[in-house]
């Protein structure tokens, strides 16, 4: 794992939330996506060499909406950036960690990402992302 590349974070409102983190940091989220699969509208703030991603539910299944449920708004999942999803998938699996989708799957921002169950853990969602080739 090369960095954090992300750090997710549920919200209620994306909206009001944009503005709020938009005056933390003194500017604006770069983009707003919505990643239909897994049932979140995403925004992306540049925080030095790592950024913010603000998840929104957009459906009751949603992760999102069963994580605010819970546990209300904060931080959702820590996401590391990788070269070889794939081999990383493979490493971890072996190290005994439990990966919740063995096949990675298109993410937001231009990337492939997996995710390791937070009980294998100490209780923090891990992401694994691959920027995609253009
Ligand atoms: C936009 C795309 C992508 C990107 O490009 O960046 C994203 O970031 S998408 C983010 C949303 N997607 C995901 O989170 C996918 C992976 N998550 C899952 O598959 C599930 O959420 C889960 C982690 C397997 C949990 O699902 P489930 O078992 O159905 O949830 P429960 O509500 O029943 O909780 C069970 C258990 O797990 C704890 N939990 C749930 N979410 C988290 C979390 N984010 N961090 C820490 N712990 C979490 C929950 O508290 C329960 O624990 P116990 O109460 O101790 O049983
Ligand atoms: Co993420």
């Amino acid at each position: 794992m090369k960095k954090i590349e992300h750090i997710g974070i549920a919200v209620k409102d994306l909206e009001v939330s944009n503005n709020l983190f938009g005056k933390l940091f003194g500017k604006p989220h770069y983009k707003i996506e919505e990643v239909e699969s897994e049932g979140v509208r995403t925004s992306f703030f540049d925080i030095g060499p790592n950024k913010i991603e603000l998840l929104e539910a957009t459906n009751p299944e949603s992760p999102i909406a069963k994580f605010l449920e819970r546990k209300g708004e904060g931080v959702h999942h820590i996401a590391y950036a990788v070269d070889d999803i794939i081999a990383e998938i493979k490493r971890l699996k072996e190290e005994g960690f439990t990966v919740l989708n063995e096949t990675p799957k298109k993410g937001a921002d231009n990337k492939l990402v997996a995710f390791l169950h937070p009980k294998t853990t100490n209780g923090v969602l891990v992401e694994l992302c691959q920027e995609i080739e253009s």
